[in-house]
């Protein structure tokens, strides 16, 4: 083993990323009494780069990525024990250093893969995918069986100097792999900060101030190209746009809002148990939408009461299900959106508009992960 965290190493090698300060900040010990003893048991060779702050695995891969002697068709493979945030960080590295890059975008497809091992809070991710303990994590290491980590871009609309908006242009602004949200769920993540300490009851306790400070959200979500709905009869997803059916410029769907809640999602689970969105998968293509509009606090109760019972809100009548890839939200007001638990400041109207989309799957880089 060989430990660093600058500068940034060979990615032919193993990469271990540990994040001391994740959930109930066991990452460390984890690492020496469970991770590091299965790989040297299986002689793979690793590099352990720790973070020392926020923003330092991004810094990290970025500039990992921009080494002119890193080969840009190899395989980086990063074993992650941290949660949701350090596999965003990583991500947002990697892609951003590309995007930043004087090289060609046909050599510049590194393929990414990532063992996680869930040592945050919510791990999100790792939980959608069946990964709850440090040994399902070990299994999954063992195996190195990877399937498609799906990302979402996030970009802001362009405008110039005088304000003008320019029509379909926009600026990447993040990529995003777990959760996007508007309303009361952007509200507590943000809320949640000031109780990190109570570890994952965080986020009930700040759930549940905002719920008695209930407040609805003015904003509309435009959805583009083809959709999906869950349709409570049938229980089951169905076509609710052919997208070849809408001129591409103009929305196959309006949500009108206000919205409570409101959340764009790649995640079935935000943590065990809760699944907001229980349609979602990490590797397919979709967008998957949950909107709950303009209701009171008993029933938003309701909702993410059956939310939190493994997904049952979806059947109840005030909740909105949708799959699609393409989507803008523009708010009335000032607001603020929460991507992968970092926050966006958005102005009110056009100006501020937000475009999700899910990335090809030939984009810049692919991303997979140990399943
Ligand atoms: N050494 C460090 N000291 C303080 N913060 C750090 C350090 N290393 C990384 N961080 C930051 O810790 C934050 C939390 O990390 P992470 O999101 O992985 O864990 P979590 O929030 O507990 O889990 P989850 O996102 O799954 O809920 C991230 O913003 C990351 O940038």
């Amino acid at each position: 083993m060989t430990t660093s965290s600058a500068p940034a190493p060979a990615p032919s090698t193993l990469l271990v990323v540990l994040n001391p300060n994740a959930g109930r900040k066991q990452g460390r010990e984890q690492f020496m009494q469970r991770v590091q003893p299965a790989l040297e048991r299986s002689g793979t060779a690793f590099r352990l780069l720790e973070t020392t702050s926020q923003g330092h695995a991004q810094s990290l891969f970025q500039d990992l990525v921009r080494q002119p002697s890193t080969p840009r068709n190899d395989t980086l493979r990063i074993v992650v024990l941290g949660g949701d945030g350090t596999v965003h960080e990583i991500v947002n590295g990697i892609l951003r250093g590309l995007d930043a890059a004087p090289h060609g975008a046909d050599d510049s497809r590194p393929r990414v893969e990532i063992a996680i091992f869930p040592i945050g809070t919510g791990n999100a991710i790792a939980t959608s995918l069946g990964i709850l303990t440090v040994e399902d994590a070990l299994e999954r290491l063992i195996a190195w069986n990877t399937i498609p980590l799906r990302v979402v871009k996030v970009s802001k609309c362009l405008h110039e100097g005088d304000g003008t908006v320019l029509s379909h242009s926009w600026k990447p602004h993040a990529y995003t792999v777990v959760v996007n949200s508007f309303g009361l769920h952007c509200a507590t993540v943000h809320d949640s900060e000031g109780y990190r300490s109570m570890g994952n009851a965080r986020f009930k306790v700040s759930a549940l101030k905002n719920v008695l400070w209930l407040k609805q959200y003015e904003a509309r979500l435009d959805l583009y190209g083809t959709v999906q709905r869950y349709d409570r009869t049938s229980h089951e997803l169905v076509s609710a746009v052919d997208g070849s059916t809408v001129p591409q410029d103009e929305p196959s769907m309006v949500l009108a809002g206000p919205f409570t809640y409101l959340m764009l999602t790649k995640q079935a689970s935000l943590e065990p148990g809760f699944t907001p969105t229980p349609f979602a998968r990490t590797s397919d293509d979709w967008l998957d939408i949950l909107a709950v509009q303009n209701v009171g606090r008993g029933q938003i109760l309701q909702i993410l009461g059956a939310a939190a019972n493994n997904g049952q809100h979806v059947d109840n009548e005030h909740v909105e299900y949708y799959k699609a890839k393409v989507v803008e939200l523009e708010t009335l007001a000032p607001g603020r959106l929460c991507i992968d638990g970092e926050f966006m400041d958005v102005e009110a109207g056009p100006r501020g508009r937000v475009r999700l989309e899910v990335l090809p799957e030939d984009h810049q880089s692919q991303f997979f992960v140990c399943s």
